[in-house]
Order: C-alpha cells, then structure tokens, then sequence
C-alpha cells in the first residue's frame, strides 16, 4: 500500500516543515532523519525499548510545540491541556474562574483532548503494520465527490450528505431507538448521495463500528467518517471501517497537517472535506495546496450557535469567486430543517449539504429527506 510508506506515528505536521516554523524555534521543530527513521520502525513494529522510548520523549516534545504552531495560525483550540490531565468543561463564566490552568475552554477543546489521549491509546493496541493487513481487506473506495456532483445535476439541488447521528453535545440523545443501518438504508431510498456517519462514541455515541455495519449491509452511499481527527492513523482506521471520505476541522489542525492528511487520502483514494466556520479558516483553507472539497459550518462548534447566513458570508465577493474559479465544491453544513433553508444556501452557492438534526428525528427518516427538500428527490 503506497500510503503507508508515508506513515509515521509522530504528530504530522513536525515532519514536513514546508514553512519556515523554525523561524520561531530554531531546532525544535526539524527532526534529524535518523529519528524519522527509527519513527518509522516503530510504527512497522521493528523498533527496540530504548528507541521507543526515545521516540516518545521526542513526540511529548514535540507535542508541547503544537500549541504555538497551531496558535500562530490564529487557532484557538489547544491540541492538549498545558500540564497534567484535563478536567471538564465547566462553562464561560467558571472557564474566566478556573482556566488559567487546565480546563478546557470550551467543547470543541474538551472533545480534542479527548481525542489526542484516545487515539494514541488505539495507536498502541493497534499498530500501523496490523492496521496495514486490515487495511488490505477494506472494501473499494467510493467516489463521494462525485456522487454529490452526479445528484447536484440529476436533481438541480445540491447533493444530500445524510448524517447518521444518535446524540450530539449541543442537542443531546435526538433519537433513542437508534439503528444506524436502518436509518442509513432509509436516507439512501430517499434520496441521499452520501451518508455522514459519526465514528465518535463519547460526545455522539457513535462508532467506527456502525460505519462498517452499514457498509457490510450493502449501501451503496459513499461514507464520510464523521470523527475529530488530529492523527493520520484515524485515516487508516477509517478507510479499514470502508470509509469513503474523512473530515478535517480547519479550527483545529494547523495548515501542514491539513495538506499532509489531503495527500494521505489522495494516496488512499478517499475524498477529505476540509471544515471551515470563519472567514479567516476559509482564507486559510483555500491557500493550502490539494483543497478540493470544503465545508462550511453554519454552527459554532465553541458556543453552539447556529446561523446559516454563515455560508452566504463565506461565499460572498473574493471567496466566492476564487472558489467556483477553482471548482471546489462547497457543503453547507448545520442547522438546515426546511426547503427554505435549502433554497437559501443553495443561492449562496452550495452544490452540497450535510443535514442530521432535522432528518435522523423524523419516525421515517426517507420522508423527513422528502420534507426536507419539499419533494421526493430520489426519483
Ligand atoms: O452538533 C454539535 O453539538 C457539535 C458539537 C461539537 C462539535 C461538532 C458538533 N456537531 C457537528 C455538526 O456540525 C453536525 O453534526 C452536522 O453539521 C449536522 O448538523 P445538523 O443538521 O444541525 O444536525
């Protein structure tokens, strides 16, 4: 598999330093090549107990510079806690009490600090040279990108990315008698292109494991891996599990993680839709080299709010044009309930949208997507 010769288990964007990082810390950030080498041992299983734990020494290091990196791109979300182990989101007006030390600041920052300390928790269970032998078995790649362009034109609406979502943070349990193949088989008779399946288990009560059950059932929707991911080795899980595409948020992965990982997918087939919530992300985004395929979030994943003029901002004048210059096919993501809503992000310039809320609720999940667009579009 070619992909993986490119594998590495040190945090990815300490490894092709494109841009002059350095600049800020001289050393800190360029790993000689003999440490990449034994980085790559490690992850091939060949390394011995001194080297492993050189290399963790290395990658702790490491780790405690992407806080800066991440930072001097304007992120906000912090990959880790500064020193010792996370405590809970407690809110704005405790966080002004309490967070001078290691509380996060707000949900977004708890779920990545959960996530950081879980996938290297998998990483170790399940190392890349396992990974590699399941990844060999994983189903054929399925063309997400185009699936949405075929549907864009079959329907002159924007192509529908159905999510499977039992809970989310800001809305709790939306549907308790939760089948996620049920519930896919139903968005793929009404219409949907493709299906957005949450892998999360601790925020979404969600699974890698409900994305390989509806892929094992037959459905034939293209998978987004609908997960936080910050490690390369969640895209390998990810396409083992018959994911199709993954999502990268712009508000957490500094810029050479982002084309890093967009190599990866292009190396393993699969599509990544990069997220962007501001201005500034979109900006970001679109200066890194691979974007194809954007999201733009109309809810704010630090305070929950939803407004969906966001996508029409986010298209507007400059943007816009460099975008449909480009052909990059824009999601509009969040918070749409209504053929309204629809038409609206659609005149903004969307060729796509991702819809949970309003769908995964309805008894019938294949009417609540005939509601949705105020026709069947699965004829
Ligand atoms: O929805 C949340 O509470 C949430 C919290 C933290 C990170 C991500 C979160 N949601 C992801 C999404 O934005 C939605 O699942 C997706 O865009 C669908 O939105 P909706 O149609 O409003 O369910």
């Amino acid at each position: 598999m070619e992909g993986l010769a490119s594998f590495r288990s040190l945090p990815c964007f300490t490894c092709r330093p494109k841009r002059s990082i350095s600049a800020t810390r001289p050393n800190s950030l360029s790993l000689p090549s003999s440490t990449i080498v034994r980085a790559q041992q490690v992850a091939m299983g060949s390394e011995s107990e001194p080297v492993k734990d050189e290399l963790k020494i290395k990658e702790w290091e490491v780790g405690m510079f992407h806080n800066e990196v991440a930072a001097a791109q304007g992120i906000k979300i912090r990959r880790r806690p500064p020193t010792g182990p996370p405590k809970h989101y407690v809110g704005p007006f405790e966080f002004r009490l309490e967070n001078e030390g290691n509380t996060p600041r707000n949900i977004l920052e708890e779920i990545i600090w959960h996530k950081d300390t879980e996938v290297a928790r998998w990483r170790e269970k399940k190392p890349l040279h396992s990974l590699l032998k399941d990844l060999q078995k994983a189903p054929p790649v399925r063309d997400f990108v185009g699936a949405l362009r075929a549907a864009n034109e079959r329907t002159g609406l924007p192509g529908l990315i159905a999510e499977v979502k039992k809970a989310s943070p800001s809305r709790g349990v939306l549907r308790e008698d939760f089948d996620p193949v049920e519930i896919a088989q139903a968005y793929e008779s009404g219409g949907a292109a493709c299906l957005s399946v949450l892998a999360d288990e601790k925020y979404f009560q969600g699974s890698y494991e409900n994305m390989a059950a509806i892929r094992n059932a037959g459905v034939q929707c293209p998978l987004l891996c609908k997960e936080f991911i910050v490690d390369a080795w969640q895209i390998y899980y990810a396409r083992s599990k018959g994911a199709d595409a993954i999502l990268l948020i712009a508000a957490v992965l500094p810029d050479l993680d982002i084309g890093y990982m967009i190599k990866i997918c292009k190396k393993l087939k699969m599509a990544t839709l990069v997220e962007v919530h501001d201005e500034k992300e979109m900006d970001r985004v679109l200066g890194i080299e691979g974007v194809e395929f954007i999201g733009i979030n109309n809810r704010n994943l630090e305070t929950f709010e939803v407004d969906t003029s966001n996508t029409k901002k986010l298209l507007e004048g400059k943007r816009g044009e460099v975008i449909r210059e480009r052909d990059i096919i824009v999601v509009g993501e969040s918070g749409l309930f209504n053929p309204d809503d629809i038409a609206y992000v659609q005149k903004a310039g969307v060729k796509a949208i991702l819809v949970g809320e309003s769908i995964v609720k309805q008894s019938d999940p294949k009417k609540g997507i005939a509601q949705l667009f105020g026709r069947n579009i699965s004829v």
